[in-house]
């Protein structure tokens, strides 16, 4: 079973607002709602710091500005990552139903790694993953399939034998082009879209509904 992290495990929405918004400050740029940078979460780090400085923006910052705001983000989001973030309710039962049932668990986000290892320590999630796939362990990311099936790999199980869960279409279709089951919850993060518009193999109003798709004992 692979999980995403943001929007499906953690609600992570605070700290990574805050973040932006200390980075927008330092920038000397416009701050953003909490909604506005809900719909910019999905596609990693780099990509939301793009979205916080160019969408709806009156003047499209240069590339290397992008880069430079980068930084800035990531010093301000060590220092508030976990602070305001929430596990959703379910999760820790899920996890141990799993666990419980000796089933392979990974975590697979484009979180870079840098932030998703500590985030699973403070939140005590660590402790239920046999493996981490993170936004930057690879070249490439969701909705790239290459991250869920290094996660099937490491887990020793063929992306039939597994089921990815998620919040967005970036979830959904990786899982898809690696021939994986996708399983998304309702209560996250799915970039401005409607989740139920997105194309999956069930849709979940909470985390315990993973059983559900379990065989029995
Ligand atoms: O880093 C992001 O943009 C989203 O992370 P996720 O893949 O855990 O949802
Ligand atoms: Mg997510």
């Amino acid at each position: 079973m692979l999980f995403d992290l943001d929007g499906t495990l953690l609600d992570t929405i605070a700290d990574l607002a805050d973040a932006a918004n200390l980075m927008l400050a330092e920038l000397g740029r416009p701050l953003r709602s909490q909604h506005e940078i809900h719909s910019f979460v999905g596609k990693g780090l780099p990509k939301l710091v793009e979205r916080c400085l160019t969408e709806r923006a009156q003047e499209v910052p240069a590339e290397a500005v992008v880069e430079a705001a980068i930084s800035v983000f990531r010093r301000h989001y060590e220092r508030v990552n976990g602070l305001r973030t929430t596990i959703y309710p379910g999760v820790v039962d899920t996890l141990q139903a799993l666990r419980g049932r000796n089933i392979g668990l990974a975590v697979v986000t484009n979180k870079p790694e840098a932030f998703t290892l500590p985030l699973l320590e403070r939140t005590g999630l660590a402790v239920y993953f046999d493996t981490v796939v993170s936004g930057d362990t690879l070249p490439v990311r969701k909705p790239d399939p290459a991250m869920v099936l290094l996660a099937c790999e490491r887990l020793g199980v063929t992306p039939g034998e597994a089921f990815m869960v998620g919040d967005s279409a970036n979830d959904a279709l990786s899982a898809q082009g690696a021939g994986m089951a996708v399983l998304l919850v309702s209560y996250g993060y799915s970039e401005g879209a409607a989740v139920d518009t997105i194309e999956c193999d069930g849709l979940l109003s909470e985390a315990l509904q993973v059983l559900d798709y379990i065989a029995p004992a």
